[in-house]
């Protein structure tokens, strides 16, 4: 590996030096680190088996000061060396500026969602000008939010971050918004169907590690599950144990109900626990929702203390998080404009990428093209002489899944709830807050302003909004009975609003795990980015910062070729 072979021209990295490989002593064991030790201790470049927590924690806490290694959970094992060494030097302030491509590139992002934007705040640190390109006049996609005329804010969706989601709390690290995410008690709160108003809670000691955290959380809770269910069901995620990642992944043809049937697992499980998470996941039910959906999240649960404690974002999220890492891309020569919606993909004579359509009439040019959309309008747009290309063909599995966030502004402060998300446990609805008591910016000492997902959505998403809104009063009535009634006699509606997403992520069906494309396609300068491309996250914001990751370094990795690419196409133009 030398660092030119990543795109870098060194300037005062000695390369031989880089690649003096030794064991990280400490640590060898248990970690298996490999370190690659700069000529002037710029850090170090570490691989540590993927799922090793506890080790990883320990190396994070001797690792040589000057190197930021933000990443360390990201390696996995079918990277190589050179990736993990890429992606440490991507972070490293210190160490970035002493490398630099001979030849930054022009890459051209389609989509400002949290996939867009994590692409070019990627290839921005790694030095190349990324002109990100968004359809809409506001960022963020799926976590876009709109002020209404008292200055109130609606959102696309209610959203909670997770312990489990490393890549994008060292997105909010690097950018120094930290303190942004309200870190909420570490437990899950179930409405319980059966006893009106009551909720049941899954609290997760701190003292202990996981995964005993979390089985204690669920042996102390009675009020869900009995006792021989959660024997039955224990027994049934035996192979997961046992199997590991592969047995997670070799569930993705079982929906959740079928893999519960066939462990053996009582009905009464799924209806208890699984419904309530199947909705939350994907927004639809467990005789849907793939299985390995739920696995990949109960393993990360499991395996990291604090996997499932959850954050709020304390304010709207264009302005809160992706305004920040827009700031981030200019302030490193990049560009972001609003507005420019992609309408055509142009191609050269050979299949490859001319140049993208805008709505405006323009047309922008690049070195290398990204598609940062959501799967669906990537598909209404690829050229026709793609179409049959495996690659693609196969996107036709992957369908966005309705889904409704509706938000209700009432004329007095609720009793009946706490500051954190809740399981609303209901037919129609998924989970919710009050958001005037989880989020400081939403903060209201008098109303409350319960956010709530309503899903499955299929049946709904054509509906009026008042029909969703007295549907939604029927269901809040169950949850909150001394204070909210349909017919507004108790806590009166001062306001509403309701929005729809009719593609939102990709439904998590069976066998829809190996349609998911990887970040670098089979055309020749053309990559795809988004929640919906393979990373070993589900349709999250995690998955999308994380997808943004890997097409930054997959272009990186590909520089050389881009780069010769370029030439070859200037050097035709020339002689034609
Ligand atoms: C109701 C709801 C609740 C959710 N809750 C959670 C949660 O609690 N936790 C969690 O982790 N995740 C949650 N998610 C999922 C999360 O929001 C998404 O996984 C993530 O934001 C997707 O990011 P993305 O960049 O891949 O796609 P998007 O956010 O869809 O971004 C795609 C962008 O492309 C733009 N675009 C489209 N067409 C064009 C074009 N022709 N030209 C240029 N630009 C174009 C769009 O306007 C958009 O900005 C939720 C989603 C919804 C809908």
């Amino acid at each position: 590996m030398s660092a030119l072979n990543l795109g870098w021209h060194c300037k005062s990295f000695d390369s031989q030096t880089a690649l003096r490989c030794g064991t990280y002593p400490a640590f060898s064991h248990q970690a298996n680190a490999l370190a690659f030790r700069g000529s002037e201790s710029m850090g170090h470049a570490l691989k540590i088996p993927f799922g090793n927590t506890s080790a990883r924690r320990r190396l994070m806490n001797h690792i040589h000061p000057p190197l930021r290694v933000v990443c360390v959970d990201y390696p996995r094992p079918d990277l190589d060396n050179s990736v993990n060494f890429l992606e440490v030097a991507l972070l490293s302030s210190s160490f970035r500026s002493s490398l630099r491509p001979s030849k930054p590139l022009k890459v051209v992002i389609a989509g400002a969602g949290l996939a867009g934007l994590s692409t070019a705040k990627y290839l921005a640190d790694a030095s190349h000008k990324p002109v990100l390109l968004e359809a809409r006049d506001v960022l963020g996609g799926k976590v876009a939010t709109w002020k209404d005329d008292d200055g109130d804010w609606y959102e696309t969706g209610l959203h909670i971050f997770f312990g489990a989601y490393p890549n994008v709390q060292n997105l909010f690290g690097e950018l120094g918004i930290n303190d942004r995410l309200q870190w909420k008690e570490h437990s899950m709160i179930f409405a319980m169907p059966n006893k009106l108003g009551e909720f049941s809670r899954f609290d997760f000691p701190e003292v202990l590690p996981a995964p005993l955290n979390g089985i204690l959380a669920i042996l102390k809770n009675n009020e869900m599950l009995t006792w021989p269910e959660k024997v039955k069901f224990a027994i049934g995620l035996l192979p997961v144990m046992v199997g590991g990642q592969a047995y997670v992944e070799a569930q993705d043809g079982l929906s959740a109900q079928e893999w519960m049937r066939k462990q053996g697992v009582p009905d009464r499980v799924t209806t208890e626990v699984f419904i309530a998470m199947s909705k939350a996941l994907n927004f639809i039910n467990p005789d849907e929702l793939s299985m390995q959906c739920i696995l990949i999240a109960l393993n990360r649960f499991f395996q990291e203390k604090h996997g499932s404690k959850m954050a709020f974002l304390d304010g709207n999220p264009p302005e809160r998080l992706c305004m920040p890492i827009v700031d981030h891309i200019q302030s490193l020569g990049g560009e972001v404009k609003l507005n420019s919606r992609i309408k055509k993909i142009e191609l050269n004579d050979d299949g490859t990428v001319k140049r993208f359509l805008v709505n405006s009439g323009d047309v922008i040019e690049g070195d290398v093209y990204v598609f940062a959309t959501p799967v669906d309008i990537l598909k209404l747009l690829l050229p026709d002489n793609w179409k049959e290309i495996p690659y693609f063909k196969k996107l036709k599995k992957l369908v966005g899944v309705p889904v409704i966030n509706v938000h209700i502004w009432f004329d007095r402060k609720l009793k009946n709830t706490y500051d954190h998300l809740l399981f609303s446990r209901s037919p129609l609805l998924s989970v919710y807050a009050d958001m005037s008591v989880t989020c400081k910016e939403y903060y209201d000492p008098k109303q409350s302003m319960l956010e709530l997902v309503f899903a499955p959505a299929e049946e709904w998403i054509s509906r009026s909004d008042s029909e969703i809104i007295d549907a939604t009063m029927g269901e809040l009535a169950k949850l909150f009975p001394d204070e909210i009634s349909t017919d507004q006699s108790k806590a009166k509606i001062v306001k509403y609003h309701v929005v729809k997403t009719p593609r939102s992520v990709y439904k998590t069906v069976p066998n829809c795990e190996p349609c998911r494309p990887s970040q670098r396609s089979p055309i020749e300068g053309f990559y795809l980015s988004g929640d919906y491309t393979k990373q070993k996250y589900l349709a999250s914001m995690e998955g999308a910062v994380l997808s943004g990751k890997l097409c930054a370094q997959a272009i990186v990795q590909d520089y050389e070729l881009l780069v010769a690419r370029g030439q070859r196409e200037l050097t035709e133009a020339t002689m034609s």
